[in-house]
């Protein structure tokens, strides 16, 4: 199993519910932002790039391979199809898992237009030979396509024209330098801040016609874990609740019932989050447990606890790896309005972890 594909569909149906892809799609295309100025916050990102962007077409050349890092729903893509658009270049998208065969690089790179832009989504799980091709293919606008077999076996070099790589990923640590260092600008995607991403969630309620106030954006933007995705997906189901459960506006109590319903928390925890605290304070004391064990409590693979839950609670202050193994911080039983035991330790039995 691919943690990747599990992450990105675990963390994309767990939070609010499954849907089709196909509506997600097409409501996440709508609602992308489509230039720079659209795009909010990463103010860095935004500045860095917009200068290599206007550079490049002051100079009629085309722009330098960007590298964007970061978690699963911060506008990677959407960066990639600004980078297009302000290029005014066509934009071709695929991804590191559908190019499995140097060959299938090959015949991608060779019908790319000039200036083409493309865009290569999790960049970091493409095959080794086809990675080795893109070295030369970003430096040198060439490729060696090997035909034939064993001895007889021929390299024929396949000029390419100018083209613009934008590789993403959310593992930039498993790229190797060779790859990495062809990059000419790497930006690394930070989580939004909730002010942020109340300017997000205003911004998609107004594409989506709906009615929201401050404090139900404010809500909505407290829940959605640093994410753009979250957050419009997390509008978009208090938009049903709204529409269903009362007269469509969404204010801070809307917000707050609708969040209910999807069992989202007032700091964003859903269901699988609360579960894997419950159970490390509930069943284990607060730990510390090992990954297996307390993936066996909550009923659910090692993967989704360490790639999909974990992040989160660890990026919350809520939950703690150490070698003895997973550890509840106080304020997980703060959080959870549970009291710690005492014991012989001390505090909550991590009193050597967090003071007793
Ligand atoms: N800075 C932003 N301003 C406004 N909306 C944003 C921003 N970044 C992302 N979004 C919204 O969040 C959605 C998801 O963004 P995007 O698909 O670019 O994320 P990603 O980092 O490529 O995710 P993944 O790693 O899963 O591919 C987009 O459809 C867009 O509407």
């Amino acid at each position: 199993m691919n943690w990747d594909e599990t992450t990105d569909d675990a963390d994309a149906e767990r939070l609010v519910g499954a849907s089709t892809d196909r509506e997600e799609q097409a409501v996440e295309a709508a609602l992308r932002p489509k230039d720079l100025g659209e795009f909010i916050g990463q103010e860095k990102v935004r500045e860095q790039l917009d200068l290599v962007l206007r550079a490049a077409r002051a100079r009629g050349a085309t722009a330098d391979h960007v590298l964007l890092s970061g978690a699963p729903g911060l506008g990677k893509t959407t960066l990639s199809m600004i980078i297009a658009a302000e290029m005014e270049a066509p934009i071709r998208i695929t991804s590191g898992p559908a190019i499995q065969h140097a060959g299938d690089l090959a015949a991608i790179l060779s019908s790319l237009q000039e200036g083409e832009v493309l865009f290569l989504d999790e960049i970091h799980r493409m095959s080794r030979p086809a990675e080795e091709m893109l070295y030369m293919a970003m430096e040198d606008f060439r490729v060696d396509v090997i035909v034939g077999k064993g001895p007889g076996a021929t390299a024929i070099p396949l000029e390419l024209p100018p083209f613009t790589l934008v590789g993403a990923t959310t593992r930039a640590g498993l790229l190797p330098p060779p790859l990495r260092d062809r990059f000419g600008f790497t930006a690394h995607m930070e989580f939004y801040e909730p002010a942020e991403l109340e300017r997000v969630i205003h911004r998609s309620a107004h594409l989506l016609d709906v009615e929201i106030d401050t404090d139900g954006a404010g809500e909505i933007a407290g829940r959605s874990r640093g994410t753009p995705r979250i957050a419009n997906r997390l509008l978009r189901r208090v938009r049903d609740y709204a529409q269903v459960k009362a007269d469509g506006v969404i204010d801070q109590d809307i917000a707050r019932a609708a969040l209910a319903v999807y069992e989202v928390d007032s700091r964003g925890l859903d269901r699988l989050d609360r579960g894997v605290l419950e159970a490390l304070l509930k069943l284990f004391g607060g730990g510390p447990v090992g990954l297996s064990t307390l993936a066996v409590a909550v009923g659910e693979e090692r993967e989704t606890v360490e790639e999909v839950a974990e992040p989160f609670l660890v990026r919350e202050g809520l939950l703690a790896r150490t070698p003895r193994g997973r550890v509840a911080t106080p304020a997980a039983w703060a959080h959870l309005g549970l009291t710690p035991p005492r014991s012989s330790t001390g505090g909550n039995g991590q009193g050597d972890l967090f003071g007793a």
